[in-house]
């Protein structure tokens, strides 16, 4: 992989292993979730999710996807309960999504692709910052949502209005979906979609992975695809 890594045919997941090994680990995401073989742990809390919009600082493009970064100096945005300990803060959101609706999401159900998979990514306050925390196996917890195709307005990114109406999860231990893959992920995937107009879509299909001055290429199709499950359990927080 000569230039960075990215989602083309050059540099795409299926490379990423030449730079990141890691890719090819126990514990790697997303994944494909069989409904008819998670197990209903009826020790999983509901989650706690308290979103503050004041502390989210600027939305940028990454260079690989939409991005809101949030100020994580105090217990603004957190997480707590659900399938963690402890208290985890809201570092940043994005997305990812497909060029057309039949494809886009991270995590499948069944095989089914959702258009789009929103990530909340916090990291554990037992560590004294995201750096720390992401090389760590319990550094980081995200939430995803499916996004689905429907008529709505889009929230004025006040994350807690990017949620569900109700909560109950699939979680499981898993990775970074994009370089470094990291292993220091516990997702919390929502079994609830939210809906997204296809004029929302289309916002989002065009941004644009190239820079000024480049030759234009569209920002579509930043997902990898499912990883082997491995020696893993997906539990669920309802039956
Ligand atoms: C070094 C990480 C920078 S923060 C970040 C990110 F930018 C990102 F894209 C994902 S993801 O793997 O794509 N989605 C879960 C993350 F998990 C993250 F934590
Ligand atoms: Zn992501």
């Amino acid at each position: 992989m000569s230039q960075g890594w990215g989602y083309g045919a050059n540099n795409g997941p299926n490379k990423w292993h030449e730079t990141f090994p890691i890719a090819n680990g126990p514990r790697q995401s997303p994944i494909d979730i069989v409904t008819g073989e998670v197990q209903h742990d009826p020790k999983l809390k509901p989650l706690a999710l308290r979103y503050d919009p004041s502390a989210s600082l600027d939305i940028i493009n990454n260079g690989h996807s939409v991005q809101v970064t949030f100020l994580d100096d105090e217990d603004k945005s957190t997480l707590k309960e659900g399938p963690i300990t402890g208290t985890y803060r809201l570092k940043q959101f994005h997305f990812h999504w497909g060029a057309s609706d039949d494809k886009g999401s991270e995590h499948t159900v069944n095989g089914k692709m959702y258009p789009a998979e929103l990530h909340l990514v916090h990291w554990n306050t037992k560590y004294p910052n995201f750096g720390e925390a992401a090389s760590k196996s319990d550094g980081l917890a995200v939430v995803g949502v499916f996004l689905e195709g429907t008529q709505t307005t889009f929230a004025d990114f006040d994350p807690t209005l990017l949620l569900p109406k109700t909560l109950d999860y699939w979680t499981y231990d898993g990775s970074l979906t994009t370089p470094p893959l990291l292993e220091s992920v516990t997702w919390i995937v929502c079994k609830q979609s939210i809906s997204v107009s296809s004029a929302q879509m289309e916002k989002f299909r065009a941004l644009l992975f190239s820079g000024e001055g480049e030759p234009e290429c569209r920002m579509v199709d930043n997902y990898r695809p499912p990883q082997p499950l491995k020696d893993r359990k997906v539990r669920s927080s309802s039956k």
